[in-house]
């Protein structure tokens, strides 16, 4: 089963798919890495220090990925990592930080003014939850604010075992939409 994780940079993905590999051996597809490391980009970005993915490419790469960890993998469970993971899996899980405490963590991770304040209006106005709704069959979210990343793994953890147990009509406490941060950005 392919799960995307996806989220504003600094809202957990990393942190939280790093734990789930520690507790469950789930395994987990660094997507941004996997990009880089193999070239499934079009362009480099130098202004925004980033590259342009070339999602064609990427689905099918993908495609030859997820079968191989999905065989040798005993639980099936593959986590799709990454803030793209929303235009490729079909079932997401989408990451949340208040923005206010969003801007906190990226300025820890020394991220520029301009870089901060784009993701934190990003997270402000649900932009990837929105693209999620577009692109997802099944969306879920999980509010990361005042918790700590262990309890949020814990989160991510209920929502998988809950779908490979059929048992996802028992999850409405992630179901999505119930927040609302418009203001939380001047
Ligand atoms: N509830 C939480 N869930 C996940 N990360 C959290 C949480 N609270 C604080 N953090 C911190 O926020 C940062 C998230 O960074 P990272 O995992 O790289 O995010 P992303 O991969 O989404 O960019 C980490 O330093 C992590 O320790």
């Amino acid at each position: 089963m392919l799960i995307g994780l996806t989220g504003t940079p600094g809202t957990g993905k990393t942190s939280v798919s790093k734990l789930l590999e520690k507790r469950r051996q789930w395994k987990v597809i660094y997507l941004n890495d996997l990009i880089k490391e193999e070239h499934l980009y079009t362009e480099v970005d130098e202004k925004r220090d980033s590259v342009v993915a070339d999602m064609e490419l990427i689905r099918s790469r993908l495609l030859e990925l997820t079968d191989e960890m999905e065989r040798e993998s005993a639980s099936k469970v593959v986590i799709l990592e990454s803030h793209l993971a929303h235009y490729i899996a079909d079932i997401i899980i989408v990451l949340r930080a208040y923005p206010p405490e969003l801007i906190k963590r990226l300025e820890k991770r020394g991220y520029s003014e301009e870089k901060v304040n784009e993701n934190a209006e990003a997270e402000s106005i649900d932009l990837i939850l929105a693209e999620a709704f577009e692109w997802c069959e099944k969306v879920f979210e999980v509010n990361t604010t005042d918790r700590t990343a262990e309890e949020t793994a814990g989160d991510v953890e209920k929502i998988i075992d809950h779908l490979l147990s059929g048992k996802e009509d028992e999850l409405h406490e992630y179901s999505p939409g119930s927040l609302d941060w418009i203001d939380s950005v001047p």
